[in-house]
This record gives structure tokens, sequence and C-alpha cells, in this order.
């Protein structure tokens, strides 16, 4: 009956059971297609599975260098450093746009990126500083060794990071990569980072208007 109604409408079509019938056919296929589809991780109107994986993965990365934050602004309560180290900064851009240029990556955007990734740590650790002096906090029993432990996991993140924007490399203004990363954002982000450091590590990531 279900194939007769599906592949023969034309028959019985004037029969009101007839009509009824094929009806239930059809919505019962339409719920099939929804099944399917939100089974293959697509909701409507949103990014490919692909496309949300490799987004996934680019704010988990995200995620891992904001966290480092926190270790490079303990060190740097205790040794009195500024929280601004514009020479650091410099090498790993210029590092950054040599490897995207290898990969096919553009290099004045991937400086770009990498200058919100900064920017973004650099707001966590100025938040910090400002709630330890408001606190009168000591200086740390034991803080981590910016060169020796902190920086070094940095370092290993730029390559990973990099490889992310490969992957996404193009379809930063496909239907849906807005909302995609909002959704992404408060779910990877929010818990551990306000508004302002989100907005700054997702700065140029959004396709302009
Ligand atoms: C993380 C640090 O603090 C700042 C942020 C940097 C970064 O995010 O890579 C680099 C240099 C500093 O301006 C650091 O000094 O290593």
């Amino acid at each position: 009956m279900f194939i007769r109604a599906i592949w023969f409408p034309t028959v019985p079509l004037r029969r009101p059971r007839a009509i009824l019938h094929a009806l239930q056919h059809l919505i019962a296929l339409g719920c099939c297609a929804l099944l399917l589809s939100a089974c293959a991780g697509l909701r409507p109107g949103s990014v490919d599975a692909q496309t949300q994986a490799a987004l996934r993965q680019l704010l988990e990365l995200q995620k891992q260098r904001l966290d480092v934050a926190t270790p490079v602004a303990r060190s740097k309560w205790n040794s009195g450093a500024a929280i601004d180290d514009p020479a650091r900064e410099a090498a790993i851009l210029n590092e950054v746009a040599a490897q995207a240029q290898k990969s096919g990556v553009d290099p004045q955007w991937s400086r770009r990126f990498f200058q919100d990734q900064f920017d973004a740590g650099k707001i966590v650790q100025r938040e910090l500083h400002a709630q330890w002096r408001a606190q009168g906090l000591p200086p740390f029993a034991a803080p981590p060794d910016l060169a020796r432990e902190v920086r070094p996991v940095l370092d290993k993140l730029t390559p990973a990071l990099l490889q992310s924007l490969l992957r996404l490399q193009g379809r930063w203004c496909e239907t849906g990569m807005r909302a995609e990363l909002a959704a992404l954002s408060s779910r990877i982000l929010a818990k551990d980072y306000d508004r302002a450091v989100r907005e700054r590590a997702l700065a140029s990531l959004l396709c302009p208007d």
C-alpha cells in the first residue's frame, strides 16, 4: 500500500480515503527525511558535519591557548614582567605568516587571527592581575617558569591552530557559520571566559556583514 500510494498516486486519488492515505505516507516520508538529516548531524540551515567538527576543533584549541594565560599571569605576578611583550609577539607573528604562506593560508589574515589570540589572552592576564592586586595577593609559592614551562605550550599550539584554520579556509561566509560559532562559543568558551575575551578571540573569524 505504501509503495502503491507513492509510485501510483494518480490511480486512487479521487477517493477521499486514498487521498488521506497518500497524505499519511507523505507525512511519514517527511518525518523519515528529517530523522535521517538529524542522524547525519545536519540541522536545517546549519553548517555541514565536517565544518562543524573543524570549527569545534578550532575553538577547543583557542580555549587551550586561553587557558595558558593563567600560568603566564602567575609567572609575571612573581617576576613583575610586563604583560605585553611586543618582541615575542612579533617573532610569533613572523613565524605564523611564513608558515601560513607555505600552507596556502592568507598570511595577513593569519597574523590578524593570532594577534586577536594574544589580545584575548592579555585581557585574561590583566583581569587576573587586577583581581590579585585588589586582594593584595602575595607572590605565588611555586610559580611556573615562563620560558621553560609555559611558552613551550603556546608554541605547540601555534602549528595546530594554523592547521585548523587551513581546514576552515574559505568557509567563513557560508550559511550558518555565524550561528554555529556563537553556539560553539557558548558551549566551549563561555564557562571560563567573559564576553570581552570571547569577542576578541573570535573577531577575525566573523564574515563581514
Ligand atoms: C603569553 C604572553 O603574554 C603576552 C601574550 C603573548 C601570546 O599570547 O603569545 C605573547 C607575548 C605577550 O605579549 C607571554 O609573555 O608569553
